[in-house]
């Protein structure tokens, strides 16, 4: 990690800093250099003890972007309320406007990037078990590595106020990055041994899948995706560096993504992108209707052609489809949404998978999207506004982050959100695990339960808890 070009960059801190003392404002400064390769998950590692609860990470599945953060030079939260996707928005702009930026530009992914996420609704949000999340948090973290398309770069922030002195941050920059790189080291994963595993009354929630069954014969409700929680207790601490390698090694195909927040951790390997913006392009995908992975290759695919002629699935995966097509038509001026959906595998589970991409306004950005978006049919229920409802008055557990956008978004406007489900919320040496599944009116609560404790395997893996088989 060379510490190369230190005139060309101190002249652009000078800058920020003269900047905050004439405005009397808080100026961001931000510096990309191209770095020789480091293994982002090392990096993530080197800031254990001096970032610890400071710390996010992200790998889309084809792996054009990865991207690990350390430290918070400015953390962004808003009210709960309807606005709160365009809140973060302002929150963000404001911070940018008068920001000084130095070294390389133009690269996706690096340079002034805010990262985090919302809570499920905004309507629930006194959780105690997500106290440290709240209903929304981002953060521009303070030094960030970028792999973008396999090379590396090193972004390094510092928001500047009018009592600083450019050359104390010089040293400060020089001696923070210096600690990161002698911190480098390969990552080993030890075992953590599971103490408890515990299901929250399966009966119950069985019974509710019933009730909301019954619920949708009598109403306008034509789906609520309803989730389930499972808690393990570990001898030891859970090192989230562990987690994560296990998941980048098991699920390849799957966004992979956490979020620290003080002591927390929400971290998971999503299937589901929720939206990607590249300059005007758009891409999102409807993801919906799941069934098992099969023991062997002829297994698999019979499962496969099941799942692709179930009329319960197919309308369940229907209901995304149609919604997000029509909140996409009106921010983009061509759509290509396929009529089939065909299928996405999994380790541990295959789903009907239809790509939506598109082309948007110039004036649209992602997180008007979002805000357009959350929650898709799959992570709430159609009608929306009904489904959140009935979720909030009947779920027996605190979605928090579970199946919200998180994600980032650069300084040029590009960004991506996935849905953080197969995803688990880690305390200390315990952690909490989600997952749900979309009910329709001719599901039965037996299915619907298995399916759920299979979308459990993911997180199970990779923390190493017992598998349902
Ligand atoms: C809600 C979850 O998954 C969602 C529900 C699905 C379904 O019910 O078939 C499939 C994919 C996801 O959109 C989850 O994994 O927790
Ligand atoms: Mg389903």
């Amino acid at each position: 990690m060379a510490i190369s070009h230190e005139t060309e960059w101190f002249y652009g801190l000078q800058q920020a800093v003269q900047k905050a003392k004439q405005l009397k404002q808080k100026v961001l400064f931000s510096v990309v250099r191209k770095i020789d390769d480091i293994d982002p998950l090392s990096f993530y590692q080197a800031g254990r003890e001096r970032y610890v609860g400071e710390r996010f990470y992200w790998q889309d599945p084809e792996k054009e972007l990865i991207i690990a953060g350390l430290g918070i030079v400015e953390k962004i939260q808003v009210k709960a309320d309807a606005n709160r996707v365009r809140k973060i928005e302002a929150s963000w702009t404001e911070l940018q406007k008068n920001a000084v930026k130095a070294g390389v530009s133009g690269v996706v992914g690096t340079g002034p990037l805010v990262f985090g996420g919302y809570s499920f609704d905004y309507n629930k949000t006194d959780s105690l078990l997500w106290d440290q999340f709240g209903d929304s948090l981002f953060y521009i973290p303070a030094f960030m590595l970028s792999i973008v398309k396999g090379q590396a770069y090193l972004t390094t922030n510092i928001v500047c106020t009018s009592e600083d002195q450019a050359n104390l941050f010089k040293d400060l920059i020089n001696e923070r990055e210096n600690d990161i790189r002698n911190r480098l080291t390969n990552v080993t994963v030890s075992e953590n041994e599971t103490l408890e595993q515990i299901e929250d009354d399966p009966e119950g929630w069985k019974k509710i899948v019933a009730e909301a069954v019954s619920h949708m014969k009598h109403s306008e409700l034509d789906k609520v995706v309803l989730a389930r929680e499972l808690r393990l207790v570990f001898k030891e601490r859970i090192e989230t560096v562990a987690v994560l390698s296990r998941l980048l090694k098991e699920q390849t195909r799957s966004f992979i993504f956490c979020l620290e927040s003080a002591g927390d951790c929400f971290i998971g390997a999503t299937p589901e992108r929720l939206v990607k913006k590249h300059g005007d392009e758009l891409f999102s995908v409807c993801l919906a209707g799941s069934i098992a992975r099969g023991k062997d290759v002829r297994k698999d695919k019979q499962l496969e052609q099941e799942l692709l002629h179930d009329q319960k699935n197919l309308l369940e995966h229907q209901y995304v489809v149609s919604m997000i097509k029509d909140a996409l038509s009106s921010v983009c001026t061509k759509l290509e949404v396929p009529k089939e959906p065909t299928v996405m595998k999994n380790r541990h589970i295959q789903h009907l998978y239809t790509p939506v991409s598109g082309e948007c306004d110039a004036n649209v950005s992602i997180f008007d999207v979002i805000g357009k978006l959350h929650p898709t049919p799959a992570m709430g229920g159609l009608p929306t506004e009904n489904a959140v409802a009935w979720i909030r008055d009947n779920e027996q557990l605190e979605r928090g982050f579970y199946a919200s956008p998180i994600g980032w978004c650069d300084s040029y406007g590009n960004g991506e959100f996935a849905v953080g489900i197969r995803s688990a919320l880690i305390q200390g040496n315990e952690a909490s695990l989600f997952a749900g599944c979309g009910v329709l009116e001719d599901s039965t609560p037996e299915s619907e339960y298995e399916e759920t404790a299979i979308k459990f395997n993911p997180m199970l893996s990779a923390l190493g808890g017992n598998l349902h088989e």
